[in-house]
């Protein structure tokens, strides 16, 4: 539905492998005029995602030249690699009066709460470090190395949970999604 008002912008967001991505597809399953924002980023794509569709996959020159441009939103360094939101999709969306999800990093997230208090940010939480080791394990996208990386950052990362208006621990996936859903129809009501 088309509004004159502005539209939200929800910033999921908690440490990789937390459950963001599994959250955000189920909630776009049961809630109706959501968008999502496509990443830039210059990590490269795994198996199975596609350019455009997961995210945009840049070169370091090219995501230089955006942030150059003042292209991004919010842009971080995140796990060795770098990710950023184009304000362009935001604005375009957001000015429509449709309602937009964004799934980053901690950093990025506190950007974008600076630049814009109105956003609404949702933390995601894992149960514990060992279940995040071994949903993260489970998932095969990441070498040793790079699973130990987002392991240390995710402690770092868990320290900023209270900074966010909303925290969602994600034990049972039904119960996150539904949780993520009544806050998020709440909000969207509030208005
Ligand atoms: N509640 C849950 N119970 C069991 N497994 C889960 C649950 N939520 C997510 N998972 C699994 O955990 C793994 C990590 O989830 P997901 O990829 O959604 O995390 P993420 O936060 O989006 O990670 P990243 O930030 O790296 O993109 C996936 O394999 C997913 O299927
Ligand atoms: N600050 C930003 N972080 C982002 C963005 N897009 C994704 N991410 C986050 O990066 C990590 C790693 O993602 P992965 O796909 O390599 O597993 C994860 O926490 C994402 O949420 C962004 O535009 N800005």
């Amino acid at each position: 539905m088309t509004k004159n008002r502005k539209g939200t912008l929800f910033v999921l967001s908690g440490p990789s492998g937390a459950g963001k991505g599994t959250i955000r597809a189920r909630v776009f399953e049961a809630l109706d005029g959501l968008s999502y924002s496509v990443s830039c980023t210059t990590r490269a794509p795994r198996d199975g995602e596609r350019d455009g569709v997961d995210y945009r996959f840049v070169t370091p020159e090219d995501f230089a030249a955006h942030i150059a441009a003042g292209d991004f939103l919010e842009w971080a360094d995140v796990h060795r690699h770098r990710y950023g939101t184009l304000k362009s999709d935001v604005e375009k969306v957001l000015n429509e009066g449709k309602d937009m999800f964004l799934e980053i990093d901690v950093q990025g997230a506190l950007q974008v709460k600076k630049k814009m208090p109105e956003a609404v940010t949702l933390f995601v939480v894992p149960p514990s470090i060992e279940v995040l080791e071994k949903r993260l394990r489970g998932r095969h996208t990441e070498g040793e190395a790079e699973l130990r990386l987002r392991l240390r950052n995710a402690v770092e990362e868990m320290k900023q949970r209270d900074r966010y208006d909303f925290v969602v621990v994600n034990d049972s996936l039904d119960e996150a999604v539904d949780r993520v859903c009544r806050f998020v129809e709440q909000r969207r009501q509030a208005l």
